[in-house]
């Protein structure tokens, strides 16, 4: 409505009425506001620069806020996807005065996630504060770079090796646990969550001795609840005010969800503290290796972001895994560390290590029990590695080895990225190769990996489950940023190495001890991407253990 259509309205109404009462008066202050906004904001540079890009139906003051209102998590998801479908690879939308742009072009994501330039996170990531305070995820600037600088050597290939029989004895006891599913269709994200958790309290964070009862299955349950909270706040624009969210209902659990997650990390970090010792500190001394460092973690179609930057590698021979640096690093009066430091890092990593590899290896799962060729290949693998002794523990050496497991672990990111998006805040104008498009600075530019993985341009068949779409030949021939389940570039997860070795001892054993089903379809899948990619249905599977000779 332009000023001068409110003008004439506001005439006509005080020429019948014969004046104003209280509540025309308040309707038309409204309306004077709304429409002087909209014209302001119509006339700012950031909305002129983007009126080229495609944008779904906006409303003045809110954008598109209404596009979210009333739809649960999965219904904003495949509504976001319709406008997608409809407007092309790169769309724009605004909620408030927010402009977010929307990418799925490979040349538009490299534009924005290499290099130094856009390392800066999207206001969006600011719900998290509470929980991950100056954490890796969220931070930017100089805290970023020392805290990453810092963290990343644990990571190292030496720390991880030597996790291995940790994973193993994890996925041992979860695969004895879920035996008692044998025959019955369960969820079986419920078991993957507990003992991601499990792995790595007992692997980065270095307890000895796990939470008695179901304690890492409450945390890994408030989580979900957490990420459900923080991702309605991000997409329902009452929600992202403070001034009113801490009125509501979901603030109330938020705040319970917070005290457990909250208890459980404190805990943690507390008994660390109390019980460090030089002596106790778990030291991982380098041991000569038959494989190439390089060609030990290398993931086929993946560049090593990690290695490009060898950041993780800090020259030494004697290393400490993650918690136990960081307590040795706060006592270091020379180091730039201190305790909330810590707790900022366990709570990022205890987050971000646990719920992407428990939807990672569940939606593996489901894959290997609807597309039974696949899991055949996989046993057959699994058989060519372990011979006659199917149900001895799995080394690093064997895991070198699962050339096809890895193909069907990275197809699974491919079509179900644990991550389906994230954003960074610009730091300066754009110019995008999809388009004549310039993208101001200040935007918030989403990366929609879960689009660009699908896109029929770059895979032949996008929707349909294959493997050997990350054959060397396949992924030599495809763009680098068109596969990005990691992000890609200097801000890429630190725990991609921990989270592929992870997910291959942990896929291998209960492979190797169960047939898995599937009654679902995919056509049956409810995603629901609150933060992490889930099924609102459930990862339904139910096993057969496998039967083997036993020795004479
Ligand atoms: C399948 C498993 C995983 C997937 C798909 C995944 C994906 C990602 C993605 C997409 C990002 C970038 C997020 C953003 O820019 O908003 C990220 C960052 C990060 N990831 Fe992972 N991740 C996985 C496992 C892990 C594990 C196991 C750990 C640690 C044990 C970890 C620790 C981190 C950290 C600390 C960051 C922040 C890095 C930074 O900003 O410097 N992730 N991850």
């Amino acid at each position: 409505m332009s000023v001068e259509t409110v003008q004439e309205t506001l005439q006509q109404a005080a020429k019948s009425s014969g004046g104003f009462s209280p509540i025309l008066t308040g309707l038309l202050g409204t309306i004077i506001v709304m429409a002087l906004y909209e014209y302001w904001h119509r006339n700012t540079r950031e909305y002129r620069m983007v009126a080229n890009i495609p944008s779904p139906p906006s409303l003045p003051l809110i954008g598109m806020a209404h596009l979210a209102a009333g739809l649960s998590n999965a219904e904003i998801l495949s509504v976001g996807l319709g406008y997608l479908n409809k407007y092309g690879e790169t769309m724009k939308g605004w909620l408030g005065n927010v402009l977010l742009v929307f990418l799925t072009n490979p040349n538009d994501i490299e534009l924005i996630l290499s290099g130094h330039q856009h390392l800066t996170k999207a206001e969006e990531y600011r719900y998290f504060k509470p929980w991950f305070g100056d954490g890796l995820l969220i931070s930017n600037g100089h805290h970023w770079r020392h805290h990453r600088k810092m963290i990343a050597p644990t990571f190292h290939q030496s720390i991880l090796k030597s996790f291995v029989p940790t994973f193993v004895a994890h996925s041992k006891a979860v695969s004895a646990r879920m035996a008692k599913e044998a025959g019955k269709s369960f969820d079986v994200h419920d078991y993957m969550s507990q003992t991601t958790v499990d792995i790595l309290l007992t692997t980065a964070m270095g307890v000895k001795k796990l939470p008695e009862g179901n304690k890492s299955f409450e945390y890994a349950q408030a989580v979900v609840d957490m990420c459900d909270i923080i991702h309605t706040r991000q997409v329902k624009l009452l929600y992202r005010l403070d001034s009113i969210y801490k009125f509501t209902k979901l603030r109330e659990k938020g705040d319970r969800m917070m005290n457990i997650i909250l208890g459980m990390t404190r805990k943690v970090v507390k008994d660390r503290n109390e019980n460090y010792s030089p002596e106790s500190r778990a030291i991982i001394e380098d041991v000569a290796e038959p494989t190439p460092a390089k060609q030990a973690t290398k993931t086929e179609g993946l560049r090593d972001d990690l290695d490009d930057i060898d950041e993780n590698d800090v020259g030494a021979k004697r290393r400490l895994a993650l918690l136990d640096a960081m307590v040795e690093m706060a006592k270091n009066p020379d180091i730039e560390w201190n305790e909330k430091d810590i707790m900022d890092e366990v709570n990022t990593i205890m987050f971000e290590g646990h719920d992407t590899t428990s939807a990672g290896s569940s939606f593996a799962l489901c894959m290997m029990g609807i597309h039974k060729d696949v899991q055949e290949r996989v046993f057959a693998e699994q058989k060519a590695i372990f011979g006659d002794n199917m149900l001895r523990d799995c080394t690093f050496a064997d895991t070198m080895e699962m050339k096809y497991l890895e193909r069907v672990i990275l197809e699974t990111l491919r079509m179900y990225p644990p991550v389906p998006l994230i954003a960074r805040r610009l730091d300066h104008d754009v110019k995008l190769a999809s388009g004549p498009y310039t993208v101001p600075k200040g935007t918030t530019c989403v990366v929609l990996q879960y689009c660009v993985h699908r896109r029929p341009d770059i895979y032949e068949n996008p929707t349909k489950f294959d493997p050997d779409n990350f054959l060397p030949e396949r992924a030599a021939k495809r763009h680098y940023y068109s596969f990005i389940p990691f992000s890609a570039g200097p801000r890429s997860c630190v725990g991609r190495k921990y989270a592929m070795l992870k997910l291959k001892v942990l896929l291998s054993t209960i492979v190797r001890n169960f047939i898995i089903h599937s009654t679902d379809t995919e056509a049956d899948f409810k995603l629901q991407a609150d933060i992490i990619l889930k099924l609102e249905n459930g990862f339904n599977i139910s096993l057969e253990p496998r039967q083997y000779p036993t020795a004479a």
